[in-house]
């Protein structure tokens, strides 16, 4: 039988940002936790920064189309995602770590990868390579056969970063993703995510300011459910001064902004 093609498959692949988002309201719970966003993300690593309670899981779950908008306009990889699309041909090129997720405590590491490629429904002759290489990418490879039960905190990060991988995907989505990673394994996965950005865009959320300043191109900076900048490192670090609370220069820049925001 011949299946008739959705609109969204037949959306054309070509687009100006893989994240173009404006006025942007998605509601967790009874707030409204992103209100009023604008963004434009394109290839390229982008840091997300924010205080506590800022919006940016919220944002990142909106993204991820887990939370549908509730207002304003979302495109992401040139298909708009507001009113009720079929959104399944657009979430096979995503790749979404949340802050948690779940798994099956005794798939091993290269069954829950693969398991995660089929239902991202990676061809099933590409599966195999395709989880050996994002296993490989995230330093698991002489963990591959463990059961997941048995993985450190770190680990099991690095095992969702690998599912988040397997389908290389066009629009890749890290919620603090670092949180658990010993220091060796942060500088690793800083090269891995410069890697990712190189043809990909990436989005990731964290409190570690400086893995945005090693890692990101571009930074975006919210607070109270909107974005209050966009710029690059360098220009976050120009907006710190000497008497701006930090350790190091990013941190310094990232408090003045934050502060400049607060007294608007
Ligand atoms: N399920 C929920 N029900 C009610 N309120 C929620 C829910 N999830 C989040 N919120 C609220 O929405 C706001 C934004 O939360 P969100 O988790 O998106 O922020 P965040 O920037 O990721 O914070 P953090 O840095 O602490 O992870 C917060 O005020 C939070 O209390």
């Amino acid at each position: 039988m011949v299946r008739a093609v959705n609109p969204t498959e037949s959306a054309p692949t070509r687009y100006a940002w893989e994240v173009q988002a404006s006025g942007l309201r998605v509601r967790a719970g009874k707030r409204m936790a992103v209100d009023g966003l604008d963004l434009r993300l394109g290839t390229g690593v982008h840091g997300l920064l924010g205080p506590n309670g800022a919006g940016k899981t919220t944002l990142i779950r909106a993204l991820a189309t887990v939370l549908h908008p509730a207002g304003g306009n979302l495109e992401l990889l040139g298909v708009p995602v507001n009113g009720r699309p079929d959104l399944r041909a657009l979430r096979r090129r995503l790749g979404y770590l949340p802050q948690e997720f779940g798994y099956y405590p005794k798939f091993t590491v290269r069954e829950f990868v693969e398991y995660m490629a089929w239902l991202k429904e990676v061809d099933k002759q590409d599966i195999p390579g395709a989880v050996q290489r994002a296993i490989e990418r995230v330093g698991l490879a002489d963990r591959a056969e463990d059961r997941m039960k048995t993985l450190s905190g770190g680990m099991l990060r690095r095992a969702g970063i690998a599912q988040a991988v397997v389908n290389d995907p066009d629009l890749l989505l890290l919620d603090e993703p670092t949180v658990g990673l010993d220091p060796a394994q942060r500088l690793e996965f800083r090269a891995l995510l410069r890697a990712l950005g190189e043809r990909s865009c990436v989005l990731v959320s964290t409190h570690l300011v400086e893995d945005v300043a090693a890692a990101c191109s571009r930074v975006v900076l919210m607070a109270s459910g909107r974005s209050v900048f966009q710029g690059t490192p360098d220009e976050v670090v120009a907006a710190g001064g000497t008497d701006d609370v930090g350790d190091s220069p990013m941190e310094r820049g990232y408090s003045a902004l934050l502060a400049a925001e607060v007294t608007r």
